[in-house]
């Protein structure tokens, strides 16, 4: 019997009762979900988001699922023999890689995120920034130091995208329809190349062109850690930099954080990373009072 199941009506009721406050201030409004690839390992937690999707869908809030999917694509890669690097926390992509890449997160990953929506009785429709024309994106650049000479040079990251333009016209014919917009980190260039776009990065310009009342960030960690591995509950925009430039913050965390930062500059009202691990970990952040995960605040 699991422990959910033993808790008596009476305290499911009052559970229930203990949301409304929490229902209300979301209304009718937009929130952002970024479902990490890490945090989708186990079938059973990414069911559990699926169902906790549905519920948000089902209080008048508005759901948008963007998805990630590093882990899957590298697994694939290696199937076929690709060899991959990152810099800067994003995938050096070239054109034997980009394939892949679309084929794992807009067929694999999308559909079947979307088909645990539905199976949970949502009315998910699984898209990319493709699609519509939602998300254009110049090349992405990034500077890194040579190990050897420790000079700063441009890394050439290939069909790496970097969000310019978000177009509403599409998610706006889904939000507030019962339609749960569940989208595919790639966007297109002017010229027509498909890029791929960092799912943390792909959340932020989504959420910031939403101006999304909340923007989650789950993955596969608590939030972001200190150098003794402890959770930082809040951060502020000056520190999460600080913490960036002193190596605290590294890898796949980067575009995370930076994320956050550019979210709430383009006005989202408020960013968390949380553990996507974490059974509800949705509803724990948007319907209790127990913050879990790091804040980062302005
Ligand atoms: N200071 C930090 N706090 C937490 N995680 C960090 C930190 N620095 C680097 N990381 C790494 O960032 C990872 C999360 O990024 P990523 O692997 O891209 O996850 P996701 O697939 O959810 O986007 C963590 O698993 C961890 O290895
Ligand atoms: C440019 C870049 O790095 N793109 C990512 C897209 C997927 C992603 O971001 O997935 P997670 O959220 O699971 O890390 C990649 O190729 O892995």
């Amino acid at each position: 019997m699991s422990d959910e199941s033993r808790i008596s009506p009476l305290d499911q009721a009052r559970i229930l009762s203990e949301a409304l406050p929490h229902m209300q201030r979301y209304d009718e409004e937009t929130i952002v979900i970024k479902y990490g690839g890490h945090a989708m390992g186990s079938e059973e937690v990414a069911r559990q988001f699926a169902r906790d999707i549905v519920l948000l869908e089902q209080t008048a809030i508005n759901p948008v699922v963007v998805h990630g999917g590093g882990p899957q694509i590298a697994a694939m890669l290696q199937r076929l023999g690709i060899k991959s690097e990152f810099a800067a926390g994003l995938r050096i992509t070239d054109a034997a890689t980009i394939e892949i890449v679309e084929m794992v997160l807009a067929g694999s990953i999308n559909k079947q995120l979307v088909g645990y929506i539905n199976e949970a009785g949502g009315k998910a429709v699984g898209l990319c920034g493709k699609d519509g024309n939602m998300v254009t994106a110049l090349k992405a650049t990034r500077m890194m130091a040579d190990p050897d000479s420790n000079i700063e040079k441009v890394v050439d990251l290939g069909f790496v995208g970097e969000p310019e333009h978000v177009d509403l016209t599409l998610l706006n014919q889904l939000i507030g329809h019962e339609l749960i917009p569940v989208l595919a980190p790639l966007a297109t260039s002017k010229g027509g190349q498909t890029f791929n776009v960092n799912a943390d990065i792909f959340a932020g310009a989504v959420a910031g062109a939403l101006k999304a009342k909340r923007l989650l960030l789950l993955t596969d960690v608590p939030g972001v850690l200190d150098k003794s591995k402890k959770l930082i509950p809040e951060l502020s925009i000056s520190d999460a930099r600080k913490l960036i430039a002193d190596g605290t913050i590294s890898g796949g965390m980067i575009p995370k954080v930076e994320t956050c930062i550019y979210a709430l500059e383009q006005g989202v009202g408020g960013v968390v990373i949380i553990d996507g691990k974490t059974p509800h970990a949705v509803l724990l952040e948007l319907f209790t009072d127990q913050g879990t995960g790091t804040l980062i605040h302005k």
